[in-house]
């Protein structure tokens, strides 16, 4: 069943060029995707190609010179301005792509606490940093005091408690130790099986394919295909589009079946 469903979303910036002319942006096009529960589906594409945009669309977090049109539908309904406020961190979390998203001026223990909504709020904190390896002294920092590392781990668990039933997390695992990727992706894929839905925007491709179901290849602001995970195999030639197949071989443990060797 389908939760999140993004329906022909295109999204352009109005910039303002020499003196007061205008010029009109696309960079999202006619896109359309659907995020089904229990699933798990991996965002991956070019630098530049709208990953993050798609999640702050679909956030309503998008900057205030961004037009959009298009529908988003959770559980059916039309998402308005009203409902993505009433949604975000509850019913849907994002694990922003920039740490920037912490709020500077409040120690990351009391963030992750005010994302809790059910059940004990110091309990699911305590639990969530020993999860991701945060030592206790970690939760009266404050966000300049971590390294990159900790402050994505902290991003990430404040999505693992929100209890919402989407999560987007948009490159949630660079600058993380194998041990913690693996036990991020695990949790999602836990998430996932509990009937929630997960969209996982990442350029790890490898890493991405170890716990999602399906790959949504995004090119210029739109999606090229999604393809089922397992047929990102082989030399890729059950990958109907030449980008994902391209995309595919350029990853290093590929270079083998390159036709350019020899
Ligand atoms: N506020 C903005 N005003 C104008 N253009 C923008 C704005 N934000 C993003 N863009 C443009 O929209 C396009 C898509 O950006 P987006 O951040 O979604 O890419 P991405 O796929 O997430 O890239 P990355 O993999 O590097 O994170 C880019 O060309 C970017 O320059
Ligand atoms: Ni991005």
């Amino acid at each position: 069943m389908s939760i999140l469903e993004v329906d022909n979303l295109s999204v352009s910036f109005k910039q303002y060029t020499s003196g007061l002319r205008q010029h009109t942006q696309e960079v999202i096009s006619n896109l359309s995707m659907e995020l089904v529960s229990g699933e798990i589906l991996a965002v991956v594409g070019a630098s530049g190609s709208g990953k993050s945009l798609l999640a702050h669309a679909i956030l309503g977090i998008l900057p205030s010179n961004a037009q959009t049109s298009g529908k988003i539908r959770f559980d059916g309904e039309v998402l308005t301005t009203k409902l993505q406020e009433q949604l975000r961190g509850k019913e849907i979390a994002l694990v922003p792509q920039s740490v920037s998203f912490l709020d500077p001026l409040m120690r990351v223990g009391a963030q992750v606490r005010t994302s809790v909504r059910k059940g004990k709020a110091k309990e699911a904190q305590k639990k969530v940093f020993e999860r991701y390896h945060l030592k206790e002294e970690v939760e009266n920092m404050y966000p300049f005091q971590l390294s990159g590392g900790m402050a994505r781990r902290i991003l990430v668990s404040t999505a693992m408690v929100s209890g919402a039933r989407v999560i987007i997390a948009d490159e949630p695992t660079p600058g993380l130790d194998s041990v913690v990727i693996k036990e991020a992706l695990t949790n999602f894929r836990e998430f996932a099986d509990q009937g929630c839905a997960v969209m996982l925007i990442s350029h790890d491709i490898e890493s991405a394919l170890q716990v999602a179901d399906k790959v949504a290849v995004f090119y210029g602001g739109t999606v090229l295909e999604i393809a089922p995970a397992e047929n990102f195999e082989g030399n890729g030639d059950r990958l109907q589009h030449h980008y994902s197949k391209a995309l595919w071989r350029a990853l290093p443990q590929n270079d083998f079946t390159c036709e350019f060797k020899n």
